[in-house]
């Protein structure tokens, strides 16, 4: 068994609270085990334009790949929402545990002081914060009044543009607020109907070397049963749509309590105005078959075409 697990972590407030929430359930786990927090900046944390013109995919996952890779760290933590969906883990690298599944639903943030309000209740041409065309397209079809602004940066940093009054609203994950301990920031929480989470919202999934057995075996018994499932469903969904980063694609899985598996996914054009919409539900197929059996239902409503036409 591992001694010591160094952990490799962005520095945002969100990604240091996340590697924290690890320490404290491996040191529970294993009341001796050293751990150590091996700190990198992603490209994806430096670029403040478009993540499209930075090749998009795995802005934030480069550097982080490559300090497992180096050994400089034995284990990275991410929220599986953030990591590339058309291409495979880099290679000598796995995915070893999934941490049970936080909220994945979108919150509606005003700025500090504001009287709450609902997305219906806000004025012609507010300025909502968001870059997500996941977001952007949902909004667009249901909000038409409201104008989608471009913001990046990490939670705190759109938080406090959002305070300054460059915006009228943003729209968080209600997770990543948590886990930053702003949760009472949130003004109106999105129910799945009203705006689809995104493939992988609210799991962390916990990285390592393929050959690192010690690590392997020291994050096994994080693993939360329900959430893998949930996980390889959607991911094998996402995969197999070859979706790319203008690409407004959004869909859960759900794990019931009697163990059944089922998944809703949905493709939208970038103004919201087309969607294909699938729901399938596992009953004797594994995760990634229910993953491909919805995607396959989302390919035959035409699917493919509508990825393809959004220019990326
Ligand atoms: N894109 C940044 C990011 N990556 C993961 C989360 C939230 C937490 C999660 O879903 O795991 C966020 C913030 C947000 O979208 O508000």
């Amino acid at each position: 068994m591992a001694s010591t697990i160094r952990i490799v972590s962005r520095s945002s407030p969100m990604a240091l609270a996340q590697v924290e929430r690890v320490r404290g359930l491996l040191h529970r786990e294993h009341p001796g085990l050293v751990t150590q927090v091996v700190p990198v900046t992603t490209s994806g944390d430096r670029w403040q334009g478009a993540l499209s013109q930075l090749g998009g995919k795995g802005a934030f996952t480069k550097e982080v790949d490559a300090a497992l890779l180096s050994g400089e760290a034995d284990l990275a933590v991410h929220c599986l929402k953030d990591m590339p969906g058309d291409r495979p883990l880099p290679e000598g690298t796995t995915v070893a545990a999934y941490l049970e599944r936080d909220d994945i639903r979108d919150a509606v943030v005003l700025p500090e002081g504001h009287t709450p309000l609902t997305l219906d209740e806000l004025p012609h041409g507010a300025k909502v914060g968001t870059s997500s065309v996941r977001r952007v397209a949902q909004l667009a079809d249901s909000h038409p009044w409201l104008e989608c602004t471009p913001i990046r940066g990490n939670a705190n940093s759109r938080l406090a543009k959002l305070d300054a009054g460059e915006f009228d609203a943003l729209i968080l994950a209600v997770s990543g607020l948590h886990r930053i301990g702003l949760e009472e920031r949130i003004s109106q929480i999105l129910d799945v109907d009203a705006m689809c989470p995104p493939i992988g919202a609210g799991i962390l999934a916990l990285q390592c070397r393929v050959d690192d057995t010690d690590t392997i075996d020291a994050i096994g018994p994080l693993n939360h049963v329900p959430t893998w499932r949930e996980a390889h469903a959607e991911r094998m969904m996402l995969h197999a749509l070859q979706g790319h980063c203008n690409s407004p694609i959004a869909g859960y899985a759900a794990c019931a309590a009697d163990g059944s598996l089922s998944l809703r996914a949905k493709v939208f054009t970038p103004d919201g105005k087309k969607v294909v919409n699938a729901h399938e539900w596992a009953g004797a197929l594994t995760p990634d078959e229910l993953g491909m059996a919805t995607a396959l239902a989302l390919l035959r409503q035409g699917a493919r075409e509508l990825i393809d036409q959004i220019p990326h």
